[in-house]
């Protein structure tokens, strides 16, 4: 099965899509799943996503299992013989062993029927704009409502045979954040004459740390990350336009609202100042991860029959729009350690495949105790 495993993963990882553009991989999915004993099996799509419902022997209730599907927009550098075919998107967040771990626990209930039912749960975006808020209220789950859900996310910084996870908040509250910047351009020679949008938007980016340092609590925790920053042509023209495209996380859900404010009164200020006008969008945004304490009770328990490790995890910000399933159905989510010197959105991160087994291991200890 390892084998098999580390051969799908590589599979998947050559065709990294973005959110809502994974049709090569959904038919990759799928050709997989109807490829299994269908006896107790049943297939619904959803945009470009797959819903597979296994049907149990005693079926008292329904447990799902979610995984993420889609890649991100940044181009591979791990020079590996599998690396993305898709030029400028990758598995840079572990999505290809996230499907991996899902098709080899599905493989294993459809062999061998479980007692509960057990749905599986592939959905699009989580990169953005998000799948998870939209499939729960599309009604796809409506006759297959599950009573409770989980899920994995891959951690490059914990050990093979380790799984970590935390009763309570796990994930953090994000926001996207993208802010234009208009201004007059012109001749570098001539600042007087313009309104310069590079000064405007540096400036912004660095005043905005001054949100999190200084207006909200001490004792609350929030991020404000600008990850992209495009402005201007040629080195000796002022530019017009700026633009500027980052995330907000706070472990508060309130907290959101108020740097949003923050940062909207700083960009009032700023068309003064700056005499330019902006423009602002929050994107996608993602409700906590939040894990329900019995649940990561049992699923510790359940991992004492198998090979791994439990770690108790720190709250993260990282965020996952898995936390609008767990807002509706009480569960979890945990870590899988998979050991990588390069961390999650990095363009050489290069998960040990070895994880994928202990993976299936804990979804499958899980599925099977509770
Ligand atoms: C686990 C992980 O890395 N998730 C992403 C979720 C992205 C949310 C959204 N696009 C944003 O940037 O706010 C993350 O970046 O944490």
């Amino acid at each position: 099965m390892e084998d098999t495993l580390i051969n799908i993963r590589r599979d998947l990882h050559r065709i990294p899509e973005l959110g809502f553009q994974e049709e090569k991989t959904q038919a990759y999915l799928l050709e997989y799943i109807r490829n299994l004993p269908q006896e107790h099996l049943n297939i619904k799509l959803w945009r470009t996503g797959i819903i597979v419902k296994v049907t149990g022997s005693i079926g008292s209730k329904t447990i799902a299992y979610r995984t993420d599907i889609d890649g991100l927009p940044i181009t591979e550098a791990t020079g590996l013989p599998y690396e993305s075919e898709h030029k400028g998107h990758m598995h840079a967040c572990g999505h290809d062993l996230h499907m991996t771990i899902a098709l080899g626990a599905l493989t294993a209930c459809a062999k061998d029927q479980p007692d509960q039912h057990i749905i599986f749960i592939f959905q699009p975006a989580e990169e953005g704009p998000g799948g998870a808020l939209p499939l729960m209220q599309s009604g796809i789950l409506k006759e297959w409502w599950p009573d409770e859900i989980f899920a994995l996310h891959i951690a490059p910084e914990l050990p093979v045979g380790t799984v970590s996870s935390r009763a309570g908040l796990l994930f953090a509250n994000t926001s996207e954040l993208f802010i234009d910047f208009k201004g007059k351009g012109g001749h570098a020679a001539y600042p007087h004459l313009t309104r310069d949008m590079v000064v405007a938007a540096s400036t912004f980016v660095t005043n905005m740390q001054g949100i999190v340092a200084r207006n909200l609590d001490p004792l609350q925790s929030a991020v404000i990350t600008i990850g992209k920053m495009e402005s201007g042509f040629v080195q000796n023209t002022i530019a017009e336009t700026a633009r500027l495209e980052g995330t907000i996380r706070t472990m508060d859900p309130d907290a959101i609202a108020l740097v949003k404010q923050h940062i909207e009164q700083q960009a009032s200020g700023f068309e003064i100042s700056h005499d330019c006008e902006i423009n602002i969008d929050y994107g996608s945004n993602y409700y906590q991860v939040f894990n329900d304490r019995d649940k990561v009770e049992v699923f510790q328990g359940a991992l004492g029959k198998t090979s791994l490790t439990f770690k108790e995890a720190a709250p993260a910000m990282t965020g996952e729009d898995f936390g609008y399933m767990l807002k509706e159905i009480p569960g979890f989510m945990f870590w899988l350690g998979v050991d990588s010197p390069y961390g999650l959105h990095h363009s050489k991160l290069q998960p040990d495949e070895q994880a994928l087994s202990y993976g299936v291991e804990a979804v499958l200890a899980y599925i099977n105790q509770a």
